[in-house]
């Protein structure tokens, strides 16, 4: 079977969304609205399809991503994304073909890392991603939480404003921005994200529905919190019974955080809340009188990471205490089988205000594949827990106990889209 795989251009746009859309098992043929969307949303310089005899068979993409590292700079990611291949051409190596080439062109640009949401746990540690992020998404017994009915909004001089999308869209992204700042794990939200999620970019013919939205402002006036949300409008029996699902809750300040579940937790005919995605340590359960009203609903891994540039990546964020560590990163999923661009051992000399990182020739303190490393960097998983595993190799005794000195953090790391 000859398949011609390859970059696509502007014609090649229906018939790769249809091909994405089969893959997803999806009604396949795409709107107009949706190629619109797509012309906007797309790099097409970065997207690739595989054609058996014209037909797009497989899909792929990629995108400059800005994710948010503790200490609060960002780190350059490749971002995949809209990964398909259709029933009739799977495991025949179409994925591989193309996700090679696009990490060794994200590694020649200099991307310090590679990012993505997989659909299937098993798909991509094969190619150098760990899982890097959880969610916990919980269901919340409004009644039982013990929170007082009658709450009257935040005690400490600060406001909550109901707000519609276009001052959604004028606060948003300097908010979010400057949440990202203390929140590590968080990818940026682009223009194009904005006008999606606030109704002025719609991306396919199905009705936007406009949710409900407040920000919280400090007692200084400014914007340092936003929670958007949708209400289902269930009654029973003359009572209301409604469930807000949280599409959105981001805040600069944990009062700001705090303020915005009081508020949601109050609003007279809410019995229920569905959280959406959250950080497993969100303040949600412990913040209520009664936490075992929340339930938890899922509790799984979010975004993944491979290390492309090690000491672009162990550089760009700061560690809780000083000290020296040797990792020595195998990377067997370059091309071909050659080693693959985090091969390697580093020293990282790293520290409260920053850190250095250069390749070392001195003894290893821990040996770990770099999908092993994709899953420590942002600070959410333990070496002492890989290794209990199989998956980290200490060299020398402790090594794993100071690695997790070193790069823990005290707040779990928390990446809020799936993109
Ligand atoms: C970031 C995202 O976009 S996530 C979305 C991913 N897409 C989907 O899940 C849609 C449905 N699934 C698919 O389209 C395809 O099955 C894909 C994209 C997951 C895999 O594409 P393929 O072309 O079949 O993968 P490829 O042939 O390159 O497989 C490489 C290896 O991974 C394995 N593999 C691929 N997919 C899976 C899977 N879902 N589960 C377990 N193993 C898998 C293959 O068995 C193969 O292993 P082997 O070399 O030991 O035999």
């Amino acid at each position: 079977m000859s398949l011609d795989v390859r970059t696509i251009t502007e014609d090649d746009l229906p018939n790769w969304i249809r091909a994405r859309r089969t893959g997803y098992v999806q009604s396949p043929t795409p709107s107009k609205t949706e190629v619109a969307f797509r012309r906007e949303l797309m790099d097409l310089a970065r997207a690739q399809g595989a054609f058996d005899a014209g037909r797009c068979v497989a899909t792929y993409r990629s995108f400059t991503q800005r994710l948010s590292v503790p200490g609060g700079a960002s780190v350059t990611a490749n971002a995949v994304s809209n990964v398909s291949v259709s029933a009739t051409h799977r495991r025949r190596g179409l994925l591989s073909r193309m996700i090679d080439r696009d990490l060794r062109e994200a590694a020649e640009r200099g991307d310090a890392a590679a990012t993505l949401i997989a659909a299937e746990y098993p798909i991509y540690g094969r190619f150098g991603f760990g899982p890097a992020t959880r969610v916990t998404e919980w269901e919340v017994d409004v009644f039982r939480t013990g929170v007082d009915p009658r709450h009257a909004g935040p005690g400490d001089g600060g406001r909550v404003d109901y707000v519609d999308v276009a001052e959604l869209r004028e606060h948003g992204p300097a908010l979010y921005e400057r949440v990202r700042a203390v929140r590590h794990g968080l990818v940026d939200r682009t223009d194009v994200w904005w006008r999606r999620n606030t109704g002025a970019l719609p991306m396919d013919d199905a009705p936007w529905t406009e949710p409900s939205a407040v920000v919280h402002r400090s007692a200084e006036g400014t914007v340092d919190g936003l929670l958007v949300f949708t209400a289902d409008d269930r009654w029973e029996a003359k009572l209301p019974h409604q469930t807000a699902t949280v599409l959105d809750l981001v805040a600069v300040s944990p009062a700001a955080e705090r303020a915005l579940w009081l508020f949601l937790l109050s609003v007279d005919w809410i019995t229920s809340v569905r959280t959406g995605y959250r950080a497993p340590d969100d303040l949600l359960p412990d913040l209520l009188p009664d936490p075992r009203a929340a339930r938890v609903v899922t509790d799984a891994d979010l975004l993944w990471l491979r290390p492309l540039d090690v000491p672009a990546l162990l550089e760009a964020r700061t560690y809780p205490v000083a000290g020296p560590l040797v990792l020595d990163v195998t990377d067997p999923a370059g091309p071909g089988g050659a080693s693959g661009p985090a091969a390697g051992r580093f020293l990282l000399d790293a520290g409260p205000d920053g850190a250095g990182c250069a390749r070392t020739a001195r003894p290893a303190d821990l040996t770990l594949p770099a999908a092993a490393l994709g899953s420590l960097f942002l600070g959410g998983e333990s070496a002492v827990r890989l290794a209990a595993l199989g998956r980290v190799a200490e060299e020398r005794p402790g090594a794993a106990g100071r690695a997790d000195a070193l790069l823990r953090t005290g707040r779990r790391p928390w990446c809020a889209d799936v993109f």
